[in-house]
């Protein structure tokens, strides 16, 4: 026997039964952190950091609870007509009060249809207005945060956070919390029905609620932890998708769709599976919630029985604490699967509380600048990015008189982005001060610090909107009259017209519609009509042809007029017309002055210089304008 039995368990552990049984209420670890996960965070913890957006509602959500209350009240009234209509008039005979129980009956099915539309119309408005509160501070709140965040994090997650994770808290806040009150409401009032029909019948009963305690504690915790996983997929493949199709062009031209087409999937599967494993675990919860409350009923048939005929009880007491119990085990079965909710519903919350708790990089001070004459001071500065090791710049140091242009010029990744990102106050310097007119950046106000300053970006960004739109971008008060005027002094005048509605031309997404010189033209015109007296030029001739390039040198030195300058170029012949030139290497400025005076020193400049006049094979361009 002993054999047999040691054979039957080698045979399981041979198809390893017991290990699929198990891998099969759990998430495997696939090692893949696409999504990284969120830190926990206790439901109690969720429900306090979330209850001041639902704060303003609270005594609407006291009234819809009152309206949802007062249905079933309403409904027994009906029922309690019908038990007078059988027994006083089918039974009775006496038709006298029929006509009051017609209006009666009516009445009650009007009102409760007046409870139904009211409790209904209110509890959604309340989660909807909760819905919206809470996505608009979770959207300024991301949009206060720094750069650093949008390169850290990936955007197609951060939308599935704003859209579907922030719907999911309502189901904890404010329907879960409604729901819980009114279920241990209800637990509480025939609870203490049962208490007063027959206490130690009561008591029995009571046996079971452990059992229901730790059947729920095993699901929830279960349930949540798939719903970690579903949640953080879904954010996976919206990241993806966003992925893809933003670089589509990229895709095709090199045949990646099958390549995306399995990452894609990879990522579905996986959220299947996590939601396999939820509708495992719910499925699984019913029956074995039901078979607790058999249990308990039986329990407590037994001992009625005993009582029973030991004279404790009538039979009568009986059949009606039976049918009071299974009264009290629907808003028990309710109450359980509702933790299972708020607890699939916390693992939405958790993503949502990550984001909530980051804070900006930098951070805002109180004196606003006004009018500055815009003199630029770099003071040793040193820096290295966040939780890098890297230095990308030590101790840099130059100046920029107002109305004085300089050009930063060395080779890929020595760090001009980042001179630009920290005048910008995207990042502070690790060490040294920047100053604006004597003031330190880390001083000012930062809506006042960039609202004097014009960049022109690398990458036109045009987005999906008008021309029009697009250049009043950078001065949203501007006039038609400015808009034109802008356009004018940036080239860009010409080909806008030439468009099917001219200034009102849709441009498409991402500017997908224009040509690259023609989004640069744009961009110039929104710096210009900016009209702030910094002014930043990243690469403003990057891209284009050597005819584009010279139609676009005018508008960029009429932009530059009276502005101080900060030009970063890898094309030296824009950079010959800066006033100035830094040349960086290793993150140092290693030769600065005027272009002749960099070419008279013979150094580094110099050698670059004539090496890409060597490569382009004619005269700078600077002499030709
Ligand atoms: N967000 C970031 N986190 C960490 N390192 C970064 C980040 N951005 C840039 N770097 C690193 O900092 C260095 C300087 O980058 P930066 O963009 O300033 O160079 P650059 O001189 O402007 O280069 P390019 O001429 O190619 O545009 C590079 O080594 C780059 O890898």
């Amino acid at each position: 026997m002993k054999e047999r039995i040691q054979r039957i368990v080698d045979k399981m552990k041979q198809l390893s039964l017991f290990h699929r049984f198990k891998s099969l209420w759990r998430i495997e670890d696939t090692g893949d952190n696409l999504i990284s996960e969120s830190p926990p965070v206790p439901v109690m913890d969720i429900f306090r950091r979330f209850w001041p957006y639902a704060r303003p509602y609270r005594y609407w959500i006291i009234l819809s609870l009152l309206l949802i209350a007062l249905q079933p009240i309403v409904q027994s009234g009906t029922i309690w007509l019908l038990q007078v209509f059988i027994d006083s008039v089918l039974t009775n005979g006496d038709f006298d009060p029929l006509y009051w129980l017609i209006f009666s009956y009516l009445g009650l099915t009007i009102i409760h249809g007046i409870l139904y539309f009211s409790g209904t119309y209110l509890s959604n408005w309340v989660g909807e207005s909760f819905i919206l509160s809470l996505r608009k501070s979770l959207f300024e709140h991301l949009q206060g945060l720094s750069l650093h965040f949008f390169v850290e994090h990936k955007l197609g997650d951060i939308i599935s956070r704003i859209s579907g994770d922030i719907a999911s808290i309502e189901r904890l806040v404010i329907t879960g919390a409604t729901s819980a009150v009114s279920y241990l409401f209800q637990i509480v009032v025939f609870t203490g029905m049962l208490f007063f029909m027959e206490w130690k019948l009561a008591l029995v009963s009571l046996v079971v609620v452990p059992l229901f305690y730790l059947v729920t504690r095993f699901f929830s915790k279960r349930i949540k932890m798939a719903s970690r996983e579903r949640t953080r997929r879904e954010g996976a493949i919206n990241a993806l998708s966003e992925e893809s199709f933003s670089n589509v062009a990229l895709m095709q031209a090199y045949n990646q769709q099958e390549a995306e087409s399995k990452r894609f999937s990879l990522q579905n599967q996986r959220s299947f599976k996590a939601k396999m494993l939820k509708v495992r675990l719910k499925a699984a919860f019913t029956p074995v919630i039901s078979f607790i409350e058999m249990a308990g009923t039986l329990v407590v048939m037994v001992a009625g029985a005993w009582l029973l005929f030991n004279g404790g009880i009538t039979l009568g007491t009986l059949i009606a604490f039976v049918t009071l119990l299974s009264k009290l085990y629907a808003p028990v079965r309710r109450l359980s699967k509702l933790l299972n909710t708020i607890y699939s519903a916390s693992a939405s919350a958790e993503r949502v509380i990550e984001y909530l708790e980051e804070k900006p990089l930098v951070k805002e001070s109180a004196y606003a600048l006004e009018h500055p004459a815009a003199r630029i001071e770099f003071d040793q500065v040193s820096f290295s990015y966040p939780d890098k090791s890297k230095t990308i710049l030590s101790n840099v140091s130059f100046q920029i008189e107002p109305g004085e242009s300089v050009a930063l010029v060395g080779s890929s990744g020595v760090g001009k982005s980042t001179i630009v990102k920290l005048l910008m106050r995207f990042y502070d310097p690790t060490n040294g001060r920047i100053l604006l007119d004597g003031n330190v950046l880390k001083g000012l106000q930062i809506d006042s610090l960039r609202e004097n300053i014009a960049v022109l970006f690398q990458e036109s960004l045009i987005f999906d909107g008008t021309v029009k739109e697009n250049i009043a971008y950078g001065n949203p008060g501007a006039t038609d009259e400015e808009i034109v005027k802008a356009a004018k002094f940036a080239d860009a005048h010409e080909f806008i017209r030439d468009m099917d509605n001219g200034y009102d031309t849709w441009i498409g997404q991402k500017g997908r519609n224009l040509s690259g010189g023609q989004q640069k033209r744009l961009a110039i015109a929104r710096s210009m009509i900016r009209n702030a007296p910094i002014l930043i030029l990243d690469e403003p001739t990057e891209g284009l042809d050597g005819g584009s390039e010279r139609r676009l040198l005018n508008p960029i030195k009429r932009l530059m007029e009276e502005k101080a300058t900060l030009i970063i170029t890898h094309n030296l012949r824009s950079a010959a017309f800066a006033d100035r030139i830094l040349y960086l290497e290793e993150g140092e400025v290693k030769e600065m002055g005027s272009h002749e005076a960099l070419l008279a020193q013979d150094g580094k400049y110099a050698t670059l210089y004539y090496m890409q006049q060597g490569e382009t094979g004619h005269e700078t361009a600077v002499h030709s304008l």
